[in-house]
């Protein structure tokens, strides 16, 4: 029996969720992969837990955001986090559930990477990093014999990366088109419905934990735009960059216009869109009307949809994985699940 030691860096909303998930499934993980799994370190921004035994899963519980969470803990220590704790914690697999920072890669870079050099698989939900430098991140994983998963950056519940890996090995994907932010389908869906003005739509996703939290990252077409070039970079290895793509989002939308759109039978939608041509590839980030009848004009609320055009089996289409954060981090337990699998001993 191995004991797989898992740290997990940002905890948040997913990051608390997804110490729930692991402690609910420990017996699961014993069964089916005789995986003796234990969260030995949580760690903030300023603190964090660790106990090389495993931390108890009452501690973690307990750490709510009601509760102030991990800074407001007294058992946390400033020994706890950053990248040096990380180095010297023994973990086998490092969650990265922090703030995603496009631009620098942030805090998740110095992890992932530390993480990734000291031959620890790693599961990244944030997608800051992996938009950064993913072709780097990958050399990193593939020189130290590890995985790198990132199932919670690319649209988390909904299957992108793992349907186009494990379902459509094989084929060659020509297009990738979906709704991949929820918060901007969770808007765009109570105005078009309900006639409820941005601003408080917009208030309510953030209720709901599925904006982030600066919330312009998902109403400017950003977090669409960030998960169309890490499936880019991760499936077709394009070395696309997030200024290359054409970028609209839905601030200024207005309920007159949804009115309009509601008479001529059109649905709006922010979509993106990954085509490869012969050209390369091009991708773009839009609000786009579909006919009433349409998939895609169906899907509503925080649920999202990817469609796939393949040369050999034809189109597909997914629609499901709402975002919410206790789905998210389902989303990296997923990964978790097939890292296991690959190093079940027979
Ligand atoms: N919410 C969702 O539904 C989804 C979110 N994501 C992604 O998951 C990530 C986390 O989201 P979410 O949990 O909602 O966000 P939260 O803001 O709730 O959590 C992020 C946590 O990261 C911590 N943090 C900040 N800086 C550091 C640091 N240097 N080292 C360690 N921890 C740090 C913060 O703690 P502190 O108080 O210490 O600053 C905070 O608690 C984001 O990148 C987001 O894009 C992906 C899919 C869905
Ligand atoms: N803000 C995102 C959640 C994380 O990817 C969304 O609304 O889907």
């Amino acid at each position: 029996m191995k004991q797989w030691n898992i740290v997990i860096t940002g905890f948040g909303r997913v990051g608390w969720h997804v110490a729930e998930l692991i402690g609910k499934r420990r017996e699961r993980y014993l069964q089916r992969y005789q995986a003796d799994v234990r969260i030995v370190g949580v760690c903030g921004s300023k603190k964090g837990l660790y106990h090389q035994a495993g931390l108890p899963g009452e501690q973690l519980a307990a750490l709510t955001a009601a509760s102030g969470g991990l800074q407001a803990s007294p058992e946390a220590s400033e020994a706890h986090t950053g990248t040096a704790f990380l180095q010297g914690s023994g973990a086998d697999v490092v969650i990265e559930a922090g703030p995603t920072d496009f631009v620098t890669g942030g805090p998740a870079y110095e992890y992932i990477t530390t993480a990734l050099r000291c031959s620890m698989h790693v599961i990244s939900i944030s997608k800051g990093a992996l938009v950064f430098d993913y072709p780097g991140l990958k050399r990193l994983a593939e020189e130290h014999q590890v995985m790198l998963k990132i199932s919670g950056a690319t649209a988390a519940a909904l299957p992108t990366i793992d349907l186009a890996e494990y379902n459509l090995a094989g084929c060659e994907v020509s297009r990738f088109v979906g709704i991949f932010t929820g918060t901007t389908n969770f808007i765009l869906s109570k105005m078009y419905q309900d006639n409820v003005p941005f601003e408080e739509a917009v208030a309510e996703a953030k209720r709901r934990g599925i904006a982030e939290p600066d919330p312009r990252f998902d109403l400017e077409g950003w977090d669409t735009a960030c998960k169309l070039v890490i499936l880019a970079n991760a499936l077709f290895d394009a070395g696309l960059r997030l200024e290359q793509i054409e970028r609209e989002g839905i601030t200024g939308i207005t309920v007159e216009q949804m009115l309009q759109w509601r008479e001529q039978n059109l649905v709006p939608k922010l979509t993106g869109e990954i085509c490869r041509t012969a050209h390369g590839i091009c991708a773009s980030v839009k609000p786009r009307l579909y006919p009433a009848e349409h998939s895609f004009a169906q899907v509503n609320g925080a649920t999202k949809a990817v469609m796939v055009e393949t040369d050999v089996m034809g189109e597909l289409l997914v629609i499901g994985g709402k975002s919410d954060p206790r789905a998210a981090a389902a989303a990296a337990c997923k990964d978790l699940e097939h890292i296991l699998m690959m190093h079940k001993t027979p």
